[in-house]
């Protein structure tokens, strides 16, 4: 199976790393020109991932039309850049691996809906889990969910994905795979607050499991199974990305609670936080449903500029409550 790559930020590359494995040939899109020619060149994505020497099996193109020799194609450029990079991609009925992590701004779609109303012929997984990519293109040991609702086309997948240092879990649970990973980086966003602000680890293990909770109420709203939530997709992300600075969402939300500017820290970001674009989505979302998602609201508060003290009070004057989802 030929896989091809849209989308050469950090994770992009790392996925072609680990799908060009046994010097497998690999078609990997970027959209700027000087990444496919470092890439091309002397085999490193200096733009996203600097310091990792890439497959010469690695071939990477700014045309989309190239894309067509492949037989299934990874789609791993941020959630709000999807829609449009499908528009103009000729997939006709090849499977799509989804791999961005996030709500669509207005529509409220998951990337599955994107896709589905975009290409509705491909088949469709979504790759998901605790994965910082320069560690994966490290070939540190690493697992992921790989969920599709076809079970042989995802086991088709992950046969030529997998390898004992990037283990992939079946699951049938699209939906929950995508929601474990769209929510967690608006949590993990409150959780570089809490260690920017300074309010403790105390805090930090309560926002994680209460997120969680919060994780969990949307997550079955909206269809996924707890199993899935409860697993690599959900919490196991969940846990990576609020524990360390090597997440983008943590780390702009360190640079919150510190008292930085949202607009501050997000302006001439070439590195994507998903989280911040996820947030007011997902709030909406949580809303018209009539689902309570405290962590969410002051994640939004915060990206709108409101004052910490003010926003942590609201959240510690919230009456008390009985613990379960
Ligand atoms: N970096 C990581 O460790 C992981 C990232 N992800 C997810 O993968 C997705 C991509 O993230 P990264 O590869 O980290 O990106 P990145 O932050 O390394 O790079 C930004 C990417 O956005 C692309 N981009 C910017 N403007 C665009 C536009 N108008 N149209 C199309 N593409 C545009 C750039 O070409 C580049 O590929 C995100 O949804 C992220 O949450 C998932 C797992 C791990
Ligand atoms: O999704 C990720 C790891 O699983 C990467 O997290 P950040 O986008 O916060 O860096």
């Amino acid at each position: 199976m030929k896989l091809g790559v849209i989308g050469a930020g950090a994770w992009g590359t790392a996925l072609a790393q680990v799908a060009a494995r046994g010097d497998a040939p690999v078609t990997l899109w970027a959209r700027e020109p000087d990444v496919v020619s470092a890439i091309n060149d002397i085999h490193e994505n200096t733009g996203f991932l600097p310091g990792v020497r890439l497959s010469p099996t690695i071939r990477a193109t700014d045309r989309l039309d190239d894309l067509a020799i492949c037989d299934a194609l990874l789609i791993v450029v941020p959630a709000q850049h999807v829609r449009s990079v499908l528009e103009q991609s000729d997939i006709g009925d090849k499977p799509l691996i989804l791999c961005a992590k996030g709500i669509e701004a207005g529509t409220k779609r998951l990337v599955s809906d994107i896709a589905g109303e975009v290409h509705p012929q491909s088949p469709l997984a979504v790759l998901s889990g605790p994965t910082f990519a320069h560690e994966v293109a490290a070939g540190l040991p690493t697992a992921v969910t790989l969920a599709c609702a076809d079970e042989s086309l995802g086991a088709a997948l992950s046969d030529r994905i997998a390898s004992a240092t990037f283990r992939t879990y079946a699951s049938t649970d699209v939906i929950g795979a995508e929601i474990g990973g769209a929510v967690k980086n608006v949590l993990a966003i409150a959780c570089g607050v809490v260690e920017g602000a300074g309010l403790g680890l105390n805090a930090r293990a309560a926002l994680i499991a209460r997120g969680f909770a919060e994780m969990t109420r949307f997550g079955l709203a909206r269809g996924a199974r707890a199993e899935t939530l409860a697993g690599l997709a959900g919490l196991g992300d969940l846990v990576l990305t609020c524990s360390s600075t090597n997440s983008r969402n943590f780390s702009l939300g360190v640079g919150l609670g510190q008292g930085i500017a949202a607009s501050a820290l997000l302006s001439d970001r070439k590195t994507v936080a998903e989280g911040a674009a996820t947030a007011p989505v997902l709030r909406e979302a949580a809303h018209e449903a009539g689902i309570e998602m405290p962590l969410t609201e002051a994640v939004c508060a915060l990206l709108d500029g409101a004052p910490l003290d003010a926003v942590m009070d609201a959240l510690l004057q919230r009456p008390l409550r009985h613990e379960g989802v």
